[in-house]
C-alpha cells in the first residue's frame, strides 16, 4: 500500500497548470492569477485632502493664532487649481491646489468672516500646521507601474477592492479545473422529493462534491448519477472526455466488493493507474489514474468521510496545482485529546479547535470518527493530521491541522 506522501508525489506529477485566459474583473471572484498585475496608475493618482478643512501653504510651519483670508473652495472632483497664495477651504479626498501642502481640520479653526452665502473669508488656526500635515501623497500607496499582486493570488473582495481602485476591467487567470462527478450505486436517490424504498439511500456525495469543488475553485461540468456496472461507469467517464474535463471525482465502487467494478473499468479503458489504497483512515482504498488523451480520474471510496477526506487531501492539492498555487502551508495545534492511531497509517480526524488565553491553537479530536457519520461532520472546524509515523500522542502534543474545506480558513474562536 503506498503512503500519503508518495501518493500526493504521484498525483502532482501529472496535474500541470492549467492554460491562462482573460476574464472580467467583476466575473473574478475566486478566480487565480496567471500573470502578475502592475498598476497602471498611482495610488492616490495625486496628492490629496485627509480632512474636510483648509488647505495652506505651509514651508514653515504657520502658527496657532495665525489669520489668513480664504481665496477658494476646492471640493472632491474638481481638477488641480492654482492657490494664488491665502488659505482654500477644502473637501476630504479633494485635490490640493497647486502650491499648498498642508491642511488644517475645520474644527481646529475659526471662521473670522463669511459671505452672506455661508462662503468662508477669513480664517484663524487654533493649532500650529506644518507642511504635509493631512494630506495624503500621489503614489503613497501604490506606485505608478508597481507589481501589486502576484501570480497564484486568489482573487478575494479585498484584491478586487485593489483591482477596481486601479482602474483594471480585465486580468490573466488561470482557467478553473473542469471537473465532472459520478457517484456510483444503484441505492442511490438523486431527487431529495422522491421517497427512499428499502435499501435505498439519498446520494449526499454528489451535493458535498458540488459544493467543494466550487469552494476550491473548480468548475463543475457534472454530477451524475451511474448505476452499479462498469458500462454504465465507462460510458461516463467518456461523457468527460468529449466535455474536456480535467479531472473525473467517483464515489463508491472501489474496494473489494463484487459490484467494486471501477479498477477494472479503467483498466478496460486503458487508464494508467497512479495508485489504488492508500495507507490511511479514512478512506484507504482510493485510486488514482489517467485516461489516455484525459482526464485524471480519482476515484474515492463511497463512504462519506471517505469522500471527505479525499477531497480535502488529494483532489484539493491536485487543484491547486492545476491552478499554479502550489502546496498549502499546513498549521498546528496543540493535541487536547491524547490519540492511539495505528501505527503505519496517516489519520484524517475530524475536530473542534478553540483558541486559549494565551492564543495558542487547540484541537479537540471528536469522539465519534466512524467513516459513516455525517452529523460529527457539520459539528467539526476542521482536521486534525497524524502521520503513519506519529506513535502514541499524549495530550499536548503539537500536530497538523487543516481547515473543514479547501478555500477556507480554520476557524478562530476562544474557549468558552
Ligand atoms: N472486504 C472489505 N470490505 C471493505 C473494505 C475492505 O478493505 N475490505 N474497505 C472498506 C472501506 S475502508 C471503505 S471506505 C468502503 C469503500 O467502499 P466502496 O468505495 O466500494 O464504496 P461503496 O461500497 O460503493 O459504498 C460505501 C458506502 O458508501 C455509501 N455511498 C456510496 N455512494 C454514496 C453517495 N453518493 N452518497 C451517500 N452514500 C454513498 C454506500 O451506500 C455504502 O454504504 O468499503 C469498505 N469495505
Ligand atoms: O476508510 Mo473507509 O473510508 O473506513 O470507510
Amino acid at each position: 500500500m503506498i503512503r500519503y506522501g508518495d501518493a500526493i508525489a504521484r498525483l502532482l506529477a501529472v496535474a500541470a497548470r492549467l492554460p491562462a485566459e482573460r476574464c472580467a474583473v467583476r466575473d473574478a471572484q475566486g478566480r487565480v492569477l496567471a500573470a502578475p498585475v502592475c498598476s497602471p496608475i498611482a495610488l492616490p493618482s495625486f496628492d490629496h485632502a485627509a480632512m474636510d478643512g483648509y488647505a495652506l501653504a505651509a514651508p514653515e510651519p504657520l502658527e496657532a493664532g495665525s489669520e489668513h483670508a480664504v481665496h477658494g473652495s476646492q471640493a472632491a472632483g474638481d481638477a488641480a487649481r492654482r492657490a494664488d497664495g491665502g488659505a482654500w477651504e477644502i473637501m476630504t479626498g479633494a485635490r490640493m491646489p497647486d502650491d499648498l501642502d498642508a491642511v488644517i481640520a475645520v474644527e481646529r479653526t475659526e471662521l473670522l468672516e463669511s459671505a452672506p452665502d455661508g462662503t468662508p473669508l477669513r480664517i484663524r488656526l487654533r493649532d500650529e500646521l506644518s507642511e504635509g500635515q493631512n494630506v495624503r501623497h500621489a503614489g503613497v500607496d501604490v506606485a505608478h507601474g508597481a507589481a501589486v499582486l502576484d501570480t497564484g493570488t486568489s482573487l478575494q473582495p479585498a484584491q478586487l477592492m485593489l483591482l477596481a481602485a486601479i482602474g483594471v476591467a480585465e486580468v490573466e487567470v488561470v482557467r478553473r479545473p473542469r471537473v465532472m462527478v459520478i457517484g456510483t450505486g444503484k441505492e442511490l436517490v438523486v431527487d431529495p422529493r422522491q421517497s427512499l424504498v428499502d435499501g435505498q439511500i439519498y446520494s449526499s456525495n454528489g451535493p458535498y462534491l458540488a459544493a467543494a469543488l466550487a469552494l476550491a475553485g473548480a468548475q463543475v461540468l457534472s454530477c451524475e448519477v451511474v448505476d452499479d456496472t462498469a458500462i454504465t461507469y465507462a460510458d461516463a467517464l467518456r461523457r468527460a472526455q468529449q466535455a474536456g474535463a480535467d479531472l473525473v471525482v467517483s464515489t463508491g465502487a472501489v474496494s473489494m466488493g463484487r459490484y467494486d467494478f471501477v479498477p477494472d473499468a479503467l483498466r478496460r479503458l486503458g487508464a494508467n493507474e497512479l495508485f489504488h489504497k492508500v495507507a490511511m483512515r479514512p478512506g484507504k482504498p482510493l485510486l488514482a489514474a489517467t485516461l489516455p488523451e484525459g482526464p485524471l480520474v480519482m476515484a474515492l471510496p463511497g463512504t462519506p468521510m471517505a469522500v471527505a477526506a479525499g477531497m480535502r487531501f488529494f483532489v484539493a492539492p491536485v487543484l491547486r496545482a492545476m491552478l499554479g498555487q502550489g502546496d498549502e502551508p499546513p498549521p498546528h495545534a496543540v493535541l487536547d485529546t491524547p490519540q492511539q492511531p495505528k501505527a503505519g497509517l496517516r489519520h484524517f480526524l475530524r475536530a473542534t479547535f478553540a483558541l486559549d488565553a494565551d492564543g495558542r491553537l487547540h484541537a479537540r479530536v471528536m469522539s465519534q470518527q466512524q467513516p459513516f457519520r455525517i452529523l460529527p461532520f457539520t459539528q467539526a472546524d476542521g482536521w486534525v493530521v497524524l502521520d503513519e509515523d506519529a506513535g502514541d500522542c499524549a495530550a499536548g502534543r503539537i500536530v497538523q491541522v487543516a481547515s473543514l474545506d479547501a478555500g477556507t480558513a480554520l476557524p478562530l474562536h476562544p474557549f468558552h
